[in-house]
């Protein structure tokens, strides 16, 4: 039988999505893949089999270096629908509690004060570096993906979600899952219309309402803040400009936010000027962007290569694509691996690291990030 892309008027229950390969929520819509026809771990050998019709369909995840595999699943179905997961009722997590910090705190500091003698010194061209950690997080029972994606969703405003099986990636990632809530667009196509919102820049959020709008004020002015996301902006025109006409990309950022912090996020839109380009394509010529690796893109890779090793599948790109070429990638942030065992996690956060960037400050934006997935799975802290 032929796989399909399927558009369907009503919602997927979280329960449904518990042995599907890939979900995606977005406050506009889901998509869900079903069933397996083929799988790969090869983005070119992927991109060649959508193009040439052997399937119909690609949806998973980018590792975030383009050397290593892929895991894409060509699905039997690809399921779409125009409104979020539900998470209405999500089920009961068991305790999930932190039980490693790596590297420890004061290792990432050192990291963040190496970076920054790099970022200061005058003959280095490294200007800007994304520095992550990871937390190790152990639940007392098994949990379900699909129970997980409905705690991210359902405590994200903008009911952003995914939950992504690696299995495709090959045996290291076999029966391991990727499960985040990211508020960061890569890449979208629909028709010939790209768009992206790339965010770069970030201040913690107050409950206090003036204290909160006076944070995002400060942002929005930031020097330091505005020269980090200009640098995305300046990697992002230039593999667009030539792929699109009409690129319209405003000379500013706007605020934009999630629960725990405002961004600095910039609308970027324009037409391709070739049609056989598909969303796949387009996220694999975007990727990294500054956003997660730095400026210039090589020199920030290996400098995370040399302090962090291999970041596997955080900050690359979880999306899908169908056979019109049409898709959407998400950034791989604010998210978390969960091990075939279903007790094991590994949580990721990140930021990027200028000239003038503070090393605590970096600390500590990264402990707030690591809010996104902590909060919704109840870890207390
Ligand atoms: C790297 C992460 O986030 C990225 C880095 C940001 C920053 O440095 O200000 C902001 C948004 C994301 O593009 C992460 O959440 O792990």
């Amino acid at each position: 039988m032929q796989s399909s892309v399927v558009d369907t008027p009503t919602p997927d229950c979280a329960e449904r999505t518990v042995a599907r390969p890939f979900v995606l929520s977005r406050p506009h819509g889901t998509v869900v893949a079903e069933g397996i026809d083929d799988r790969f771990d090869c983005a070119d050998a992927a991109a060649a089999a959508l193009r040439t019709g052997h399937v119909r369909a690609l949806a998973g995840a980018l590792p975030f270096d383009p050397a290593h595999p892929v895991a894409l699943t060509a699905p039997h179905t690809l399921r779409r629908t125009s409104t979020p997961i539900g998470a209405s009722s999500p089920a009961g997590l068991p305790a999930i509690r932190v039980v490693h910090t790596i590297p420890a705190e004061e290792t990432h500091i050192d990291r963040v004060t190496t970076a920054l003698a790099r970022l200061r010194s005058a003959d280095d061209d490294l200007v800007k570096v994304v520095l992550a950690r990871a937390l190790r997080l152990r639940s007392e029972h098994p949990v379900r993906a699909a129970d997980l994606i409905a705690r991210l969703v359902g405590n994200d405003p903008a009911r952003n979600g995914f939950a992504v099986d690696l299995t495709p990636a090959g045996d290291a990632w076999r029966g391991r899952q990727l499960i985040g809530s990211s508020p960061e667009v890569l890449i979208r196509r629909r028709g010939d219309v790209v768009t992206a919102h790339p965010l770069a820049g970030s201040a913690p959020r107050h409950a206090d309402p003036a204290a909160d709008r006076a944070a995002a004020e400060r942002l929005a002015a930031s020097e330091k803040n505005l020269a980090e996301h200009a640098h995305v902006i300046r990697a992002l025109r230039a593999v667009l400009e030539p792929l699109c006409t009409d690129l319209d990309i405003p000379d500013l950022p706007s605020l934009t936010s999630t629960k725990q912090l405002w961004h600095l996020g910039t609308p970027v839109s324009g037409r391709l000027r070739d049609r056989s380009t598909t969303a796949l394509d387009l996220a694999l010529a975007v990727h990294p962007t500054p956003a997660i690796c730095g400026t210039p893109t090589e020199a920030a890779r290996d400098f995370i290569r040399d302090v962090e090793g291999d970041r596997g599948f955080y900050a690359g790109a979880v999306g899908w694509c169908d056979s019109d070429g049409d898709g959407e990638w998400m950034v791989t942030i604010r998210c978390a691996v969960l091990d075939a065992d279903g007790t094991t996690l590994t949580a990721y956060a990140g930021g990027g690291i200028v000239a003038d960037s503070d090393p605590a400050d970096e600390l500590a934006e990264t402990s707030i990030k690591f809010g996104t997935v902590l909060d919704a799975f109840g870890v207390r802290r």
